[in-house]
Formats: structure tokens, C-alpha cells, sequence
């Protein structure tokens, strides 16, 4: 028979309960085992929820409390060392001192699980790790599962995946611990046989990308060694072709593949002529990382294809985990109600699983007034004369070919800057946000409720404002920032200002630990009716001397991190988007703010998962930047930033951008991306981040004055700039002050001692 499974689902909860409870439990609020009961609770919740969407297997293990990276690492007893914490008896205040630091230990560093928005936690590797099953968490789910008389199907994150995502700490090779690590999976996959479990999901998505010979050759062995274990594996891949490794996956003793049929449909004909007799093809139509209704029709044609080859063999589900996607549209009672029939999220997506298996197994008629209305939403969207703005059209055809060119050559810009900015060496500056404390969310959460009026809401973020300004002139900042007080989100804030755009009240969705986003959904032309920030800069300008750097998101990160229409290329709504922002830039500049930030964060994100398809994404992603930071006058500083990311590899496209300065996050990794900065010779100015911002901790001067002093090894003092590693959000404002202290007291050691050297 064939099956509906799923990947993964949203571990959050419709109302991010497991937000609330993980910040309650960090205050002490909330005792640990109330939290274990919640989240219990809510895994539980999820399990019956998927299995009453018709879910055949359901799977369990992915509902980790912050990070199934990490809880991949307990599973295989590999904690980074420094933490001197032990696997098996470790308890929720080792977990969360892992992911997110204490007092004496900086948190694990934290980066983009592939091309998407979720955040890991980066696995540590020694020569010398060692590794042990420690199953017993899982096996205490799989039960709790059994008792519910769900059909548990483990989710354990592939061991191969799992050592590429890992940084080695020590220059020994990842790959070397393959044969240790391996033997571990075995003592966990038998502890699930033992349970009498017969399928597990093994996860790995690094066979989308472009694998070096070592890494393609050390799957064979490794799954000969997993195949010994009676259990069945379904190997997982996701968000690309893996059709490049397709004799190499032919050839690993599995039970069955999972195949992203959304990403890279093509993928199918591939496979199919020659797929291994009486191996699964678990085909993934469903899209798990958009928000877009699927078009049954045409899952459909891919599925009766592959049915008709494999039978029972074919099991249907989603492309990937949906822990990329909101859970559930019915929430959303105050959308257009047209726009809501184009949506689906987790729970709608499994119904259209479902839906598909009926429609494979006992024919379309089985489905068909489920498929005359999913033709109909396809139409209407085609055809929506809201998805389609003239004016956007005919401007884009219209421009310039030299419209993504500042006027002169960054040496010249960088003379007319420093003219009337008259910055001491080593300026100090943010990232752009400060403490988005509870009263500003409470005024915000009052003001959409209707309980606070326009006037009192603009009165009470101008209070923020005032506070941010006076802070940093109190502190000695250099080019201050207003502080983003008025913004939701980074993202979402833009987006609710821009045609083009729906925004949801529910649409949640994880970006690590406990911290969410609600992406804004592009579901037509973009443009920019009105200025969306001039008042609250040119507010804050007013409030000092010095220059108010104005704060922008960039269109890259625009796409990257909404939810983005399927009907037009990424390319093309990028440059609506950096088009919309443009205006923005210079409505800025005519208003006075001549330093502006353009951030990025997104840009390597959005990187290809294959090299092949680099070069073609950074020029159109550069280009898109370098549209909305132009068209201003050379004495104008336009500054990017971006964090989150390796950036190592794309340097070239990162200078080609030609912002005047970049920040960019590099503490965590203990600023080696600035090595990879120096023997590049960035040639424009940097702000290396000096410190980490996501942990509660205080940065001590030495430990800033240590990293600083590395960045002036490889980058010029006159191009060095001082910052910490990214937006102040999610501080507290006692924290934010004590560590810019710190930041600037050292920035004024260091310049004495850089102005003794030069008169010596
Ligand atoms: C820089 N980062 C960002 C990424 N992606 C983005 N889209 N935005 C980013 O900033 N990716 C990379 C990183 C990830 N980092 C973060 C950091 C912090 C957060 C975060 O703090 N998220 C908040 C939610 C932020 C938000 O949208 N707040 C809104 C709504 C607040 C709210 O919950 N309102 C309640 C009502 C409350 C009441 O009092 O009644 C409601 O709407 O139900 C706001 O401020 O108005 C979080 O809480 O997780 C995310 C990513
Ligand atoms: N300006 C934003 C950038 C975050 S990546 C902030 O400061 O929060
Ligand atoms: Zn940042």
C-alpha cells in the first residue's frame, strides 16, 4: 500500500507554546519539569494532529526543544569538549548551556541549515571526539508514541550530514571520525529495532550539494555498516537534485530514498528507469518551504508516473521537514479571504497528501471535485489582476544599464565621505537594533489591537528612539543608529509596507531556539507606495550631532527571508524589490541621513546549493543591491551588513557589491573569516564584529581588545571599523551598555596607542 509520511513537523506550536515555556524556564519562571511535560505534551499533540491528517508514519524525534543538530550530537554522545558536559546524564541546564552559553562558556557558534532561515548549532570536532548511542531519549519518544498507537518513523539526522556540518577545532579532518561515528549510528539504530521499530528516516541532505570525492566514497562503507541493523532505512535527501550521486545512491544497501520532487522534479526521470527493485521511492510533491497551495493536478502526473513503475512501493509526502512552514492557515481569520485560498501551510499540506494518495491509489475520480478546486485556485492566481502591476513592469524595462553604478570609484567616495564625516580611526558604530524590550512589543501588540491610537503608538517609539540616541551619545558612539524599535521584524516590517505583499498574524515559524519570524508572502509585484522610515531616522537625526546612520533591509535578504511567489523568477522579484528599496535610499538622503545601511544578512544564504549555479545567483543578487544602493551622491556612505553565515567563499561577489563599509559577524568564529578578508584585500572599509551578541554575557575588554587587535593584523587601520557582531534586539539594555563600554574603551586604548606608534 502506498503511504503518506511526513519529514518533519513544526516543533513551535500553533501559538509558540514552546517559546513561551523555553523563555519562562530560562527566567526561573517555569520549573524543568513542567517544561519537559509541556513540551511532551506538544509533541504528543503534533503526533495525534498528523495522524489525523492521515499521516501513515509519522515522525518522531525531530521535535527537539532547540536544535536537532544538537540533539543529533546527544544521540551520538559528541559534545563539544570545553563543556566538559557528559551525553548520557546530561540534563536541560548542560542542553541549553550547549546552545546557549553561561558565564565561563561561549555558546556553540550557530549557522543557516542549508539555504534556509533555521538556524543549528555547529557540531565541534577533535581528533580525539569520541562517540557513544545514547538513545535512551529517543527510545523514551518512540514509546510515548506506541502508547498513542502512532506509527512512529525515528528521524535521526545522517552521520555523513552530520560530520560535513561540523567545524574541526583542532585542523584534523571531519572525515576521519566517520568509522567511529558510524558505529555509534549501529548502537542506535539497534536500539530501535529493539523497540520493534521498522522504519527509520535517516537525513541527508548534504547529497544535494556538490560533495568532494572522499566525502561521496565514505557513504558506501558507512551504510554497509548501518545495514547490518534490522531495521529498514529511508534515506532523506532534500532541497536539491541528488541525481549527481545518483549511482552512488543506487548502490547504498537502503530501503528506500526521498526525493525533493518540488525543488528538482526533473530528479524523476532520472531515477526512475533505473530504481533499485523493491526500494521505497518516497516522493516529496508537496512544498515544504513555501506557503503556496500545490497544484494537485500536476503532483499528480509526477506520482501516477511513478506509480505506475513501483506500485506500493511509492510512499508520498512532503519535499522536506515542514519545520520551514507555518502550521496552520485556519488560524489566519483576518486575510483576504481570496489570498487565503492560495495558501496552505503544515497542516493544509498534509491534507493535500492525503489527498494525493487517494488520487494515485484509487484514481483521480476518487478526488475530483478536490482537483476542479485546485485547478481553480491555480487559475485565479495566474490570472489575479492583483498579482500584476503595470507600472513596476514598464519601470523595469525602463532602466538604465549602468543603473547598479555609484558615480565614482569607492577611493574618490571614500575622500568625499571622510570630508564632512570627520570620523577618528577606528569609528565605532551598531548593527542598527536595540533591546526590543517587553514594553515596546506590548505597545506594538496594543497598537494592532486598536487599544492605542496612532499618535500615542508614534509618541511611545519615539520615547525608544530618544532612549537609543542618548545611550549612544552617552557611550561616545561614532555613527549612531535609531535603535528599530518601531520594527516587528527586519523583514516583515518592509514587506507590511510594500505592494505585493500579505502578511499573517500566525505564520510562525522557527529560526532558533526560541526565536521566531513571521515571513511576509510575495504573492504579486513589488513596489513602494510611500517612505517607509524617513520619519522615524530623520527623528532621530534631529536628536543629535553626529551622523544617524538610516537602517534598511536589502533585497536579497527581502526574498531570501519571505516567502516568495512561484509564478516569476527570484531574479525578477529581487529587482522590484531593490527597486522599491532604492526609493527608500534616496528619500533618506534627501532628508538628511547620508549614512545608510543596507543589510544583508541573507545573501549567502541564498547562495545555490551547487556551484554550478554560484555565478548566476551573485550576479543578479549583486546587482540587486548595488540597484538600490545607487543612484546617490558620492559623499553618501552606504554601508551593508551581514551575519549568520560562512562568507569565506564568496568574497569576490561580497566586494562586488562596492558598499563603502561592510560589517559583518566574525566573533564567533574568533574573527578567522577576516584572515580570509586580508589575503583577499577587501578594498573597502570593515567592521569585523568584536563580539558576540546572542549570548547574555559581557564581553571583557581583553577578549575584545584580543579580537581587535587580530583585525588590525590583516586590515588597515584607516579601513577598520568597531562594532559588535550584529543588532542588539534581543538584549536586555543592561547587557547593551556594559558591553559597548567595554567595546568603547577599548576602541580608545587602541586608538592612543595606534596615534602614539604613528608619532614615534
Ligand atoms: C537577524 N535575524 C533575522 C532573521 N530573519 C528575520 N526575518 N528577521 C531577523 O531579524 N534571520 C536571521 C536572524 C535570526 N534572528 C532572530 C532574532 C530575533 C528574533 C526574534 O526576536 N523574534 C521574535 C518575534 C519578533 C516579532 O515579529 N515581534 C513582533 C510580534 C511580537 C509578538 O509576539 N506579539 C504577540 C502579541 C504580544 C502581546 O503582548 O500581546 C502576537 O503577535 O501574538 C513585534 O515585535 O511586534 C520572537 O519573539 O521570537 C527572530 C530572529
Ligand atoms: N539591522 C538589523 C540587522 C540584523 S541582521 C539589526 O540590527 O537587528
Ligand atoms: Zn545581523
Amino acid at each position: 500500500m502506498s503511504i503518506v509520511h511526513n519529514l518533519g513537523f513544526p516543533r513551535i506550536g500553533a501559538k509558540r507554546e514552546l517559546k513561551f515555556w523555553l523563555e519562562s524556564y530560562w527566567k526561573g519562571e517555569l520549573p524543568a519539569e513542567e517544561l519537559l511535560k509541556n513540551a511532551r505534551g506538544l509533541r504528543e499533540k503534533h503526533w495525534l494532529l498528523q495522524r489525523g491528517a492521515g499521516v501513515d508514519r509519522v515522525p518522531v524525534g525531530d521535535a527537539a526543544l532547540y536544535d536537532h543538530v544538537l540533539d543529533a550530537l546527544v544521540l551520538v554522545g559528541a559534545l563539544p569538549k570545553r563543556f566538559k558536559l557528559d551525553a548520557a546524564s546530561l540534563d536541560l541546564k548542560g542542553y541549553f548551556t550547549l546552545a546557549r552559553g553561561d558565564a565561563t562558556h561561549h555558546a556553540m557558534e550557530m549557522t543557516k541549515w542549508f539555504d534556509t532561515n533555521y538556524h543549528y548549532l555547529v557540531p565541534e570536532w577533535r581528533a580525539d571526539t569520541a562517540f557513544f548511542a545514547n538513545p535512551a531519549r529517543l527510545v523514551e519518544q518512540v514509546r510515548e508514541a506506541k502508547a498513542l498507537g502512532v506509527t512512529a518513523k525515528p528521524v535521526l539526522v545522517g552521520p555523513l550530514t552530520l560530520l560535513w556540518l561540523g567545524k574541526s577545532k583542532d585542523g584534523s579532518q571531519p572525515l576521519e571520525l566517520i568509522a567511529k561515528l558510524a558505529e555509534a549510528y549501529v548502537g542506535v539504530l539497534e536500539a530501535l529495532a529493539a523497540e520493534g521499530v521498522d522504519w527509520v528516516q535517516i537525513d541527508e541532505p548534504i547529497l544535494a550539494l556538490d560533495l568532494p570525492a572522499e566525502w561521496r566514497e565514505a557513504f558506501a562503507p558507512v551504510y554497509a555498516k548501518l545495514a547490518e541493523v534490522r531495521v529498514k532505512l529511508l534515506l532523506a535527501t532534500y532541497f536539491g537534485s541528488v541525481a549527481q550521486h545518483a549511482a552512488l545512491i543506487a548502490a547504498l544497501p537502503v530501503a528506500g530514498v526521498h526525493l525533493d520532487l518540488t525543488r528538482a522534479p526533473e530528479q524523476l526521470d532520472a531515477f526512475l528507469p533505473a530504481w533499485p527493485e523493491n526500494r521505497v521511492l518516497s516522493a516529496g510533491v508537496v512544498n515544504g518551504r513555501n506557503v503556496w497551495r500545490t497544484g494537485l493536478s500536476a503532483a499528480l502526473v509526477q506520482l501516477e508516473n511513478a506509480r505506475q513503475k513501483l506500485g506500493d512501493k511509492l510512499w508520498i509526502a512532503p519535499s522536506c521537514s515542514l519545520l520551514h512552514s507555518p502550521i496552520d492557515v485556519a488560524q489566519e481569520t483576518e486575510l483576504d479571504v481570496e489570498l487565503k485560498t492560495w495558501l496552505a501551510f503544515a497542516v493544509q499540506k498534509l491534507n493535500e497528501l492525503k489527498l494525493l494518495k487517494r488520487g494515485v491509489v484509487n484514481g483521480r475520480g476518487d478526488i475530483a471535485n478536490e482537483l476542479a478546486a485546485s485547478d481553480f485556485v491555480q487559475a485565479s492566481r495566474r490570472n489575479s489582476p492583483r498579482v500584476h502591476r503595470l507600472e513596476v513592469a514598464t519601470r523595469l524595462a525602463k532602466l538604465a544599464p549602468n543603473a547598479d553604478r555609484r558615480d565614482s570609484a569607492y577611493p574618490l567616495r571614500a575622500k568625499k565621505q571622510a570630508a564632512w564625516l570627520k570620523l577618528p580611526l577606528l569609528p565605532t558604530t551598531t548593527i542598527g537594533s536595540f533591546p526590543q524590550t517587553a514594553e515596546i512589543r506590548a505597545a506594538r501588540a496594543a497598537f494592532k489591537r486598536g487599544e492605542l491610537s496612532d499618535a500615542d503608538y508614534k509618541t511611545a517609539m519615539q520615547k525608544e528612539i530618544a532612549l537609543a540616541v542618548r545611550e549612544q551619545e552617552a557611550l561616545g558612539i561614532d555613527v549612531p543608529v535609531h535603535g528599530e524599535a518601531e520594527r516587528n521584524d527586519m523583514v516583515e516590517y518592509f514587506g507590511e509596507q510594500m505592494t505585493g505583499y500579505l502578511f499573517t498574524r500566525h505564520g510562525w515559524v522557527q529560526s532558533y531556539g526560541s526565536r521566531c519570524v513571521k515571513p511576509p508572502v510575495i504573492y504579486g509585484d513589488v513596489a513602494r507606495p510611500k517612505a517607509m522610515t524617513v520619519e522615524w531616522s530623520a527623528y532621530a537625526q534631529s536628536l543629535t550631532d553626529k551622523p544617524m546612520k538610516g537602517m534598511l533591509t536589502g533585497p536579497v535578504t527581502m526574498l531570501q527571508w519571505s516567502f516568495v511567489r512561484d509564478d516569476a523568477p527570484r531574479s525578477l522579484v529581487c529587482k522590484q524589490l531593490a527597486l522599491a528599496l532604492n526609493d527608500e535610499v534616496l528619500d533618506l538622503e534627501t532628508a538628511g541621513i547620508r549614512v545608510i545601511q543596507i543589510d544583508e544578512p541573507a545573501l549567502r544564504e541564498g547562495l545555490p546549493l551547487k556551484s554550478a549555479d554560484w555565478d548566476g545567483y551573485l550576479a543578479w543578487a549583486g546587482e540587486a543591491f548595488r540597484l538600490s544602493s545607487s543612484g546617490v551622491d558620492d559623499a553618501t556612505q552606504i554601508h551593508t551588513h551581514m551575519c549568520y553565515s560562512e562568507f569565506n567563499d564568496i568574497l569576490p561577489a561580497i566586494a562586488a557589491l562596492d558598499a563603502d563599509v561592510i560589517t559583518i559577524e566574525t566573533s564567533r568564529s574568533d574573527m578567522e573569516l577576516l584572515t580570509a578578508f586580508g589575503d583577499f584585500e577587501y578594498p573597502n572599509e570593515i567592521g569585523p564584529g568584536v563580539y558576540d551578541i546572542h549570548s547574555p554575557r559581557i564581553p571583557a575588554e581583553e577578549e575584545i581588545e584580543r579580537l581587535l587587535t587580530k583585525a588590525l593584523a590583516v586590515i588597515p587601520a584607516r579601513r577598520l571599523w568597531v562594532n559588535p557582531d550584529c543588532g542588539l534586539k534581543t538584549r536586555g539594555w543592561p547587557e547593551v551598555k556594559a558591553a559597548l563600554a567595554n567595546m568603547m574603551t577599548v576602541t580608545r586604548n587602541l586608538r592612543e596607542k595606534l596615534a602614539a606608534t604613528a608619532t614615534a
